[in-house]
């Protein structure tokens, strides 16, 4: 018996992740093409490397129960193996004698001496439902109600509290349970068409989205993005908002000035490329990392509009440098953040993230903050943006650059912003003036938007 290439391609990712700190969403795309699969084993190698990585949290407390051991003393090889077995086992509508065989004989490829143990821990999984397995994992799970609520939902304890506390603070902590439901669930392919560059509408090309004016979704998304080179792109609706929001803000005088601070790689950057055209606006991109700063030369590649991008440290960005002697009229600061917003995009980030995190970037978001405020020229408008819900990030970083810039800079209402362009009215709970997007609630990205103005 040989084992399906898609297996195989998942397998070798899962390696990947764990052992070289690769990352799915990049080395997935690369291994199907090398491998040359047809598109329904590439459906199913994408199934099964996002859903085991998004999983694993749970899926080892089961392979410990069904093992009765450890999984730090299971050889790393031999766990992925069993990780994989399990997804399909409890997951998936792949036939059991499948899921237990295939393992098997990939067990025998990988590591010959395990292929018996595999065997064993997949027909004791295999004789259990997921509920039930879910049932035995809470009760197995040491610790209190968050402990067990973490091991069953697949996610790290300390980011179960975090998102619990943003949705406190919206009074929705009621809704934890669909939040953590969604970050488990795979993501459609949301594409953005960039406004004003062709004649066709979201509605001529696909499915508009709910709220995105310039979102949809498609049968076939990568078609339709190589059909229509660079004016169609793969972007979450929740993006999309967050760079209209400033975009559409207030009405674009000819001639300003617009800057995007952290700009790879250039999602937010295309669209705003796109509305400074409209608008006769001039847009430069600003970027740490130059192969991510290239990335965003792609990324405008598809507007004629002569964006201009430079590779540097945002919090040591002078305006004259970047071509602004009296400073930028809009500023986007789309934060290096944890990424708790975009769980179910990037599978394996939420076991990468550790609590020290949040204060190391959070410390960073001040200092591209002040940057920014810095940058701003009078009446300047500054839209922060984070893709994480973490209250450290968000309103924490809000709250500290408004209280130490005194009264120079002033809060603007995004929700008042956002609503206005939205094709129907979000659903926002808790008090503004901030936007906080959600993945159960919208169907989007965890984004936080917020609106500063330089006063005088
Ligand atoms: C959240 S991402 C931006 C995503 C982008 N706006 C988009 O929509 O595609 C943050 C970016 O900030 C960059 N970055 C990190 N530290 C920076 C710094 N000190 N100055 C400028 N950019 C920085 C990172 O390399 C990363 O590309």
């Amino acid at each position: 018996m040989r084992v399906s290439p898609s297996r195989i391609v998942a397998y070798e990712v899962l390696e990947a992740v764990r052992a070289d700190e690769a990352y799915a969403n990049l080395l997935l795309p690369n291994r199907i093409d090398r491998s040359k699969l047809s598109e329904a084993d590439a459906a199913l190698a994408t199934e099964l490397t996002y859903g085991t990585l998004r999983m694993q949290g749970f899926y080892d407390a089961v392979i410990a129960l069904a093992a009765d051991r450890p999984t730090d003393r299971i050889d790393p090889p031999v766990l992925d193996i069993l990780r994989l077995g399990v997804h399909q086992l409890l997951a998936t509508r792949v036939p059991t004698h499948a899921a237990v065989n295939e393992s098997v004989v990939l067990a025998k490829r990988i590591s010959p001496g395990a292929s018996g143990f595999v065997n064993g821990v997949l027909r004791t999984v295999s004789r259990s439902t997921a509920e039930e397995w879910r049932g035995w994992v809470e009760q197995e799970t040491r610790g209190g109600a968050d402990a067990k609520l973490a091991a069953v939902t697949s996610h790290p304890e300390w980011i179960v509290r975090a998102l619990r506390a943003a949705l406190a603070r919206e009074d929705r902590a009621d809704e934890l349970d669909a939040l953590l439901a969604a970050d488990n669930a795979s993501p459609r392919v949301n594409l953005v068409a960039l406004p004003g560059l062709g004649d066709e509408t979201p509605d001529d090309l696909g499915d508009p989205n709910r709220f995105s004016p310039i979102g949809l979704t498609a049968p076939r998304p990568l078609d339709l993005v190589a059909a229509h080179e660079g004016r169609v792109r793969v972007q979450d609706e929740g993006s999309q908002l967050a760079a209209l929001a400033l975009s559409r803000a207030r009405p674009v005088t000819p001639g300003e000035r617009w800057l995007d601070l952290c700009a790879g790689p250039g999602g937010k950057t295309a669209v705003l490329a796109a509305e400074a055209l409209a608008g006769d606006a001039i847009l430069t991109g600003n970027e740490l990392v130059p192969a991510r700063a290239e990335l965003v030369r792609r990324a405008v590649a598809g507007v004629p509009l002569d964006v201009r991008v430079v590779v540097g440290d945002g919090r040591r960005a002078e305006a004259s440098d970047l071509g602004a002697e009296d400073g930028f009229d809009r500023i986007l600061l789309d934060a290096p953040c944890t990424g708790l917003g975009a769980l179910r995009r990037r599978p394996e980030a939420r076991w990468r993230k550790a609590p020290s995190d949040v204060a190391e970037l959070t410390a960073l978001q001040g200092d591209l903050f002040d940057a920014a405020v810095r940058l701003l020229a009078p009446d300047g408008l500054l839209a922060y943006v984070t893709c994480s819900p973490h209250a450290s990030e968000t309103h924490g970083t809000l709250t500290a650059a408004l209280e130490r810039w005194g009264g120079r800079i002033e809060a603007v209402d995004a929700r008042e912003v956002v609503q206005s362009v939205v094709r129907e009215p979000l659903d926002l709970a808790g008090e503004g003036p901030t936007v906080q997007l959600w993945p159960h609630r919208h169907g989007t990205d965890a984004m936080f938007i917020a609106l500063v103005r330089r006063v005088g």
